[in-house]
């Protein structure tokens, strides 16, 4: 199939059907996005498009766009401090990026992501969604330390915690936190990365359930801060 990345897919009989906002996802939606609700509409539907078309998430992934990666990661959205500045780092299609950014218009992001295609991606959607508190650097995480300095670093499916720290910590403020969404591996990790965490004189990492008054499955995150 071919597209352009502003355009729709050629043979849209290709796609499923966008997945529509029902029940408890629903008034999630409505408490995380409130008056941006509509623009995290349209951001569903790019994922369900072209973000599929793309390659940036699997066709799989249509039916719970929603509540698997959108309001999962907007969940976060209310970990961070507020006004403050984010670095999302490998945001492939922009989870959690722009869903917190949907969620948080008094926090500034900056989308960290190195493939052109994505970038040229999230350049469209941020612009089409018309998000003013996002913008994206095409670049990896250890090439920018010199540029980026934010309050909160965010990663979610980027790597083990292990190797996402080092990659991290630099773009980090002295006072900042890292927030890693995990999954079910997160202790294991924790386990794994103790050397690093103590090179890095980082506190004891606190893995923390956000979401659960909304969600059917809330969020898991590792908190880490400095000592
Ligand atoms: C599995 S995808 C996850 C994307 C998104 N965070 C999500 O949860 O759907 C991993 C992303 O990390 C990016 N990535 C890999 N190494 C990176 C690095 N060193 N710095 C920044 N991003 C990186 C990849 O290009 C890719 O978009």
């Amino acid at each position: 199939m071919s597209e352009s990345v502003t355009g729709r897919p050629d043979n849209p009989d290709a796609l499923q059907p966008i997945p529509a906002l029902r029940g408890r996802e629903r008034e999630a939606a409505q408490t995380l996005f409130g008056e941006r609700l509509p623009g995290a509409e349209k951001y569903v539907e790019h994922l369900c498009t072209t973000g599929i078309t793309h390659g940036l998430l699997g066709p799989r992934e249509v039916p719970r766009m929603w509540g698997r990666h959108v309001l999962n990661c907007a969940v976060v959205g209310n970990e961070l401090p507020a006004s403050g500045t984010v670095a999302d780092v490998g945001s492939g299609a922009g989870l959690p990026g722009i869903a917190m950014a949907l969620a948080r218009p008094d926090v500034e992001f900056t989308l960290i992501e190195p493939m052109e295609r994505r970038v040229d991606w999230l350049d469209t959607v941020i612009r089409d969604l018309g998000l003013d508190n996002v913008q994206v650097i095409r670049a990896r995480a250890e090439d920018v330390a010199d540029e980026v300095m934010a309050d909160v670093v965010t990663a979610r499916a980027v790597s083990a915690l292990k190797k996402l720290i080092p990659m991290t910590v630099p773009l980090l403020d002295d006072h900042g936190q890292l927030i890693f969404l995990k999954g079910r591996t997160v202790q294991a990790e924790v386990d794994a990365a103790q050397k690093v965490l103590k090179r890095f004189r980082l506190r004891h990492p606190q893995i923390e359930l956000v979401g659960q008054e909304l969600l059917e499955e809330p969020t898991t995150i590792v908190r880490i801060r400095h000592r």
